[in-house]
C-alpha cells in the first residue's frame, strides 16, 4: 500500500533536492554581489515579482496559496543563508 506513491515522492524529492543546492548555490553567488555593492539582504519587489511569476506557471490554480507559502519559505531560506555568507564574508 502506498509503495508506487511513495517512489513517486522519492523521486521528486531528489530533483528538488538537486535544485534546491541549485538555487542555493546562485543565491550564494547573490549574496557576494549584495556584500560588495552594500545592498540589502530583502528586496521585496523581486519576492513579489518571483512569486507572481511562479503562480502563472501552475495549471491548478486552487494550489496558489501553497505556493505562496513555498516561495515564501523558500526564499526566507534564501536570505538566512545569504546572511552567512556575508558574515563570512565580513570575517
Ligand atoms: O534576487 C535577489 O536579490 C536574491 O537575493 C534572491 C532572492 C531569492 O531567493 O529568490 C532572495 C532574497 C531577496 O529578497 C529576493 C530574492
Amino acid at each position: 500500500m502506498l509503495e508506487e506513491e511513495r517512489k513517486q515522492i522519492d523521486e521528486i524529492d531528489r530533483q528538488l533536492t538537486a535544485l534546491f543546492e541549485q538555487r542555493l548555490a546562485v543565491s550564494k553567488k547573490i549574496a557576494t554581489v549584495k556584500h560588495q555593492q552594500k545592498m540589502s539582504l530583502t528586496n521585496p519587489t523581486r519576492e513579489t515579482e518571483v512569486i507572481q511569476a511562479q503562480t502563472k506557471n501552475l495549471s491548478d490554480q486552487t494550489l496558489a496559496p501553497y505556493l505562496t507559502d513555498w516561495y515564501r519559505s523558500t526564499m526566507l531560506l534564501s536570505k538566512q543563508y545569504q546572511a552567512n555568507v556575508i558574515k563570512k564574508l565580513r570575517q
